[in-house]
């Protein structure tokens, strides 16, 4: 079986990848980054390692095309596929849905079965995004294309920092993953992959893991550059922090608690769970990598405007701990993120208040807005 993979950075080689090849896919990445491509196709296997116990996964059947200057390889490569998953980042995904609907207009042409195509990103409805800007470019009947192209949407749970290691390909990671797909856009057989959990309704999964692990790490990335901490570890170690993040989870599980009807108990050791994986010892993850793009982190359906809203509809409350977070967000400083620089830029030139409401579409006389307003006040 053939996987084309978009996306050979953390998690397309140390998650996606390595499932891939225990499920006996061969896999082809396609990236951008020449210096990945060349090493996978000049040992056309990778290692996995899990932070903590070390032990060493082989990854092998594995090569590499460019997106950009293999545009041919790729569309043959679709053409053949059995799968087709994503791990780009979600503002990625409308720059590779013109080779993709390539590659799956001729797959019709051809008659070929029924493909899936699984967006591994963090993001609700990451799939049938990414089939709204491949449908801009498909002009074969696009009835022939909705009977022949499944886009079920996923969530993916697998703590993988930037890599730092001598070797380019190596990647290591935290043992815990999670993997869910939902059922209902599936077209043909389910896909075989070991560690997918397909269940019909994604939404209570989708939104417990980004608005618990998202939001948490958020919270430790954002008030952790606040308080000056590099990694999230050392973040989560201060006691300030700490606190917050986990009050925080609390506001965003109380809704998630109401809305899906979750056991309390199971869902506050969930919570306890996250920050523990936060806590990894064996892992170094730096508050850059987990606070990046900030404005796509502040959207109306992201981590923390989402569930800070609907705090506000289920429990009546203002949302005191993740107001202060989405704060410490419009704080945030990175000169070598482009969206960190131009939120900064624009809290700059109109204030954070007037940037917020552009950024996560809030009105004038949002709750919301006057909840991270008097955080603001407390933290200048
Ligand atoms: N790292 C994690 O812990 C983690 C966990 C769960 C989900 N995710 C999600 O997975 C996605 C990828 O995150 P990541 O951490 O692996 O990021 P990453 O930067 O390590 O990997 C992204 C890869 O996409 C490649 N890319 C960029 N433009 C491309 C293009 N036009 N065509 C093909 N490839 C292109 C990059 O070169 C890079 O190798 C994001 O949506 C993220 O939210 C990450
Ligand atoms: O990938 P982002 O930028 O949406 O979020 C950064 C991290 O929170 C994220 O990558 C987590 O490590 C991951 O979602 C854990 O499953």
């Amino acid at each position: 079986m053939l996987a084309v993979h978009f996306g050979a950075g953390n998690i397309g080689r140390g998650f996606i990848g390595e499932l891939l090849y225990a499920s006996n896919y061969e896999t082809i990445f396609v990236d951008v980054n020449e210096t990945l491509i060349d090493q996978l196709n000049q040992r056309q296997s990778y290692t996995v390692e899990l932070a903590g116990s070390g032990e060493k996964i082989d990854v092998h059947n594995v090569s590499g095309l460019n997106s950009i200057s293999q545009k041919d390889a790729v569309v043959d490569a679709i053409v053949n596929a059995d799968i087709i998953t994503t791990a780009v980042g979600p503002h990625i995904l409308s720059a590779i849905s013109e080779i993709i609907a390539q590659g799956l207009e001729k797959r019709l042409e051809q008659g070929k079965s029924p493909i899936n195509i699984i967006a591994c990103e963090n993001m609700i409805g990451g799939s049938e995004q990414l089939k709204a800007h491949i449908l801009d470019h498909i002009n074969y009947q696009k009835d022939t294309f909705e009977k022949n192209v499944g886009f079920p949407n996923a969530a993916v749970d697998r703590i993988v920092p930037d890599q730092n290691n001598d070797d380019p390909l190596t990647v290591k990671v935290e043992p815990y993953y999670e993997w869910v797909v939902e059922t209902s856009d599936i077209k043909g057989e389910k896909p075989p992959v070991q560690g997918i959990k397909y269940v019909d309704d994604l939404t209570p999964f989708i939104e417990r893991k980004l608005f618990t692990v998202n939001t948490g790490h958020a919270g430790a990335a954002y008030l952790g550059r606040y308080y000056g901490h590099q990694t999230i570890k050392q973040a989560m170690d201060d006691p300030t922090i700490v606190g917050k993040v986990r009050a925080a989870l609390h506001e965003s599980g109380s809704v998630l608690i109401e809305k899906y009807n979750f056991s309390k108990e199971e869902h506050h050791e969930y919570i306890e769970k996250i920050i523990e994986r936060f806590l990894n010892p064996d892992l170094s993850d730096e508050v850059t990598r987990v606070g990046r793009a900030p404005k796509r982190k502040l959207g109306s359906n992201d981590r923390l405007i989402r569930p800070a809203l609907e705090y506000i509809e289920w429990v009546g409350k203002d949302p005191e701990n993740l107001s202060e977070i989405i704060a410490a967000a419009l704080l945030y400083k990175d000169d070598n993120d482009d969206e960190a620089s131009s939120l900064h830029q624009s809290v700059k030139e109109k204030g954070a208040i007037e940037t917020l409401k552009e950024v996560a579409e809030l009105e004038d006389d949002s709750r919301l807005v006057k909840a991270v307003e008097t955080r603001l006040n407390e933290m200048k």
